[in-house]
């Protein structure tokens, strides 16, 4: 266990942290594990023990994820997830779960597969990204003190003012998907967590991410569009559109953006790159 790390992120889902930092003093009581207080401290604790530490246990949710993910991107070392988020979607899609005896064999038996990211104008991602609708809940969610019922308080608030948001592919394949959308995913799995399946046929390591393009559909609508969603069938809905790309340019006419549910700005134009196969994942 030398050459293991564990980073907790104690802000992720109501401190669901705790448990599992007990039961790991009992199990492994020399084991380095490192309290995040920020992501700076995180990348700082990941540079320091770089030379000894080749496998970095996320402990929290998509966003511990990611800021664990941006240090050992494009590099031998090995990410591994506790899930101790709040939707814990990048973690459900790469098969890691809340048994700790599990992550433990894994980490012994050091099975690796290497999985897809993207970059969206330059700033990675490595599940789900969104703009448009998606962009301004997460923009008003982080408003609020988190959780599903808050969610799905800010979304339909939001649903009932939002106007479209218009996209013009700039490149050339893509022109003929411009318009008007409720929303734009960027997929590069299936899920956003919590079971909601916004792009069902997407894959982590076939070199492409799925654009979602999801025009504005009316609000009676909403409970079919949920449903689908929870229950993988969205693949051929009237209100969507799928586009598996290596990357696209667009320009955009909203800078409200979240990268793996992490609330961003981002200015137009917007160029869309996958990284294929560069996160080493713990299988
Ligand atoms: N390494 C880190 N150290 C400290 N804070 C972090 C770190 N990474 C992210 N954060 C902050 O902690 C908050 C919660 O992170 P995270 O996304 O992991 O949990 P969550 O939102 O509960 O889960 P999920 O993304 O699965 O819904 C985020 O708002 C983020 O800004």
């Amino acid at each position: 266990m030398e050459n293991v790390a564990f980073i907790i992120n104690p802000f992720s889902a109501k401190k669901n942290y705790e448990p599992f930092f007990e039961a790991l003093k009992q199990k492994i009581p020399e084991a380095k594990v490192y309290i995040s207080e920020s992501i700076n401290g995180t990348f700082e604790f990941i540079e320091s023990h770089w030379e000894t530490v080749d496998i970095f246990v996320a402990v929290g949710g998509d966003g511990t994820i990611s800021t664990v993910a941006q240090k050992i991107i494009n590099t031998d070392r090995i990410l591994a997830i506790y899930p101790a988020g709040s939707g814990n979607g990048f973690s459900k899609e790469t098969h890691f779960n809340a048994d700790l005896d599990e992550l433990l064999r894994k980490i012994k038996a050091r099975k690796i597969k290497c999985v897809d990211t993207f970059t969206v104008n330059g700033k990675l991602s490595i599940n789900v990204s969104g703009t448009g609708f998606d962009g301004k809940v997460a923009k008003e969610f982080e408003k609020t003190t988190r959780g599903f019922k808050n969610y799905i308080k800010v979304s339909l608030k939001t649903y009932l003012s939002y106007k479209p948001i218009n996209i013009n592919f700039i490149s050339q394949n893509l022109h003929k998907y411009s318009g008007e959308y409720l929303m734009l995913n960027v997929a590069n799995t299936r899920q956003f967590g919590n079971n909601a399946y916004i792009a069902p046929k997407a894959s982590k390591s076939d070199g492409l991410v799925d654009l979602v393009l999801v025009r504005k559909f009316p609000l009676r609508y909403a409970p079919v569009f949920a449903y689908k969603m929870f229950t993988k069938k969205l693949e051929d809905d009237q209100y969507i559109t799928y586009v598996p790309v290596r990357e696209a340019n667009l320009e955009i006419s909203t800078t409200n953006w979240h990268l793996d549910g992490e609330y961003t700005r981002i200015e137009s134009p917007v160029r869309i790159v996958v990284q294929p196969k560069s996160l080493n994942i713990l299988q």
